[in-house]
């Protein structure tokens, strides 16, 4: 009696049902969000359906009450003891813990965890939030550093395996320092979110294209040899729009040095390359893209100093 009644005006959600799995008896907080109103005794899949027509209860995403309870009827009552979790469709969620009783009933205790997924949720959400972020320059929106090298190692291994090519072209935007010295940073961030802009717009779905530090970005090209690549980056120079300021346009440019990944190399080596083929590219006037060769490459120790194979 006092037990019953503690039950009946519980928080918690309680329901027995029997060993023809109908509901025989449920406390108000059950009978509320699941009863509508029902005499009992009723059978599970019927409230369940009741519910579903009338648009309250567990949510059920797949929108086909007879196959949610296809999928869920069978893995009822297989257990002495089982705690799920549900939500019901006024925005909170539930655990509930089935216990089987003595011939066949079952006790179904359900208690409020909303606070607790909501938690989960917004914890969950800042976890992506920050590991976007720790992938992100922030200045630019574009991939960062270390980005770039875990996407770029992931992508040599790829295109080695499947005997495909893979280019980097390491770009550097050209005299930087005189932008910043003669208007100052915040043209200089301007120019640098400019032309990450550019970059990334003119980039085909498995292409990368990152912010390596400073005035310094990464393409990476796979499936794309260094001649095709250094046409990349020609179009990309020539559809390079100035920035505007209210002073008029500002013109900018850049150089860069474009290597093929040769068999072995890692991201540091292959971009070491491309570096060598960027200082030659700056020696030359600026303004331009070289392409590397085999004098670029300082052996790395290996000797495999085979180049690109094109
Ligand atoms: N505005 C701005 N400037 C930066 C940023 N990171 C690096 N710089 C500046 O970029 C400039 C790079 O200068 P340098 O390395 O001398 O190269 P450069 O002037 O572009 O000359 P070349 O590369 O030889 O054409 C430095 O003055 C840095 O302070 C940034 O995030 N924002």
């Amino acid at each position: 009696g006092a037990l019953l009644a503690t039950l009946s005006a519980s928080e918690l959600l309680v329901a027995l049902y029997d060993a023809q799995d109908r509901l025989c008896w449920c406390n108000d907080a059950y009978a509320q969000r699941f009863l509508d109103g029902l005499t009992l005794p009723l059978p599970f899949a019927e409230l369940l359906r009741h519910d579903f027509r009338r648009g309250i209860g567990v949510r059920i995403d797949c929108g086909d009450i007879e196959a949610f309870l296809s999928d869920i009827l069978p893995r009822r009552r297989q257990q002495p003891f089982r705690a799920i979790e549900v939500d019901t469709l006024d925005g909170r969620w539930w655990r509930m813990a089935e216990t089987l009783l003595p011939e066949g009933w079952l006790l179904c205790v359900a208690t409020d965890i909303t606070p607790l997924k909501r938690g989960e949720l917004r914890l969950r959400e800042a976890r992506a939030q920050a590991e976007t972020e720790a992938r992100t320059d922030m200045l630019t929106g574009a991939p960062n550093r270390r980005h770039v090298f875990e996407f770029g190692a992931a992508t040599l291994s790829r295109c080695a395996a499947a005997g495909q090519a893979c280019s980097v072209a390491l770009i550097d935007l050209d005299h930087f320092k005189q932008i910043n010295d003669r208007h100052g940073h915040d043209v200089g961030d301007a120019v640098l979110r400019a032309f990450a802009g550019q970059a990334r717009a003119r980039l085909r779905g498995r292409d990368l294209f990152g912010r390596l530090g400073g005035e310094e970005f990464l393409l990476l090209l796979p499936g794309v040899r260094q001649e095709q690549a250094r046409e990349v980056t020609q179009r990309l120079r020539q559809a390079l729009q100035p920035l505007a300021l209210h002073q008029g346009a500002l013109h900018y440019a850049f150089s860069a040095g474009v290597a093929q990944a040769a068999p072995g190399d890692d991201m540091d080596r292959l971009i070491a390359r491309a570096d060598r083929a960027l200082y030659r590219a700056k020696l030359l006037g600026r303004g331009r893209t070289e392409l590397a060769s085999e004098g670029d490459d300082d052996g790395g120790g290996s000797g495999l100093n085979t180049a690109a194979s094109s």
